[in-house]
């Protein structure tokens, strides 16, 4: 059978439980949103295929679960991850502080030098704001979104930087991880 796609990419969505990490997926993958919250079991993924350069790039994203019980579980899928997404939710402030454990726990899991990705989620509610747009910024250097679930027009917006981010070595065989070239990429991933 033909195959779908050139390139299969691996990326991973971290962050506390309820930030909207599910909600984003299903956004990038379907289009969809949902209100009622399922939090997430363990580990679960959906697929996307994306057009890079002419080059059809399936993006297995990974949706992990935010509560602390199932880290053993998660923590797992961090080594086979080329990109990592980092979500926060702009209104809870907490979620924010805590983008520092779990930078630590992608610096004690994941393959080094992984990409990564910071979004604030939830800017539809601009009014129940707590992290300011510029802290976001700020403390991570790099490249920072802020985003909602609720819209596609956020997030397409993150789906046209990850393209650009995605950098596609010419010489690696199909259906091996190409990873992203910081250098030469726009670059959505930090
Ligand atoms: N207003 C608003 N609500 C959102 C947005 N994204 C998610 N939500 C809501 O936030 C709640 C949690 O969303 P989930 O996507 O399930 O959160 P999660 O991060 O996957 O949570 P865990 O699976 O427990 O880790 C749900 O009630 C969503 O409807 C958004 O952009 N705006």
């Amino acid at each position: 059978m033909a195959k779908k796609y050139d390139f299969l990419f691996k990326l991973l969505l971290i962050g506390d439980s309820g930030v909207g990490k599910t909600c984003l997926i299903i956004r990038f993958a379907e289009d969809n949103f949902n209100s009622t919250y399922i939090s997430t079991i363990g580990i679960d993924f959906k697929v996307k295929t994306i057009d890079v350069d002419g080059k059809k790039v399936k993006l297995q994203i990974w949706d992990t679960a935010g509560q602390e019980r199932f880290k053993t579980i998660t923590t797992a899928y961090y080594r086979g991850a080329m990109g990592i997404i980092l979500v926060y939710d702009i209104t809870d402030e907490k979620s924010f502080e805590n983008i520092q454990n779990w930078m630590k726990s992608i610096k004690e899991n994941a393959s080094a030098g992984v990409s990564r990705m910071l979004l604030g989620n939830k800017c539809d509610i601009e009014t129940k704001r707590k992290v300011p747009k510029e802290v976001g910024v700020k403390v991570r250097k790099g490249i920072h979104y802020d985003v909602f679930a609720k819209s596609s027009i956020c997030v397409e917006e993150v789906r046209k930087s990850l393209s650009a981010g995605i950098t596609l070595n010419p010489t690696a065989r199909e259906e091996k991880l190409t990873p992203t070239d910081k250098k030469s990429s726009k670059c959505a991933l930090i």
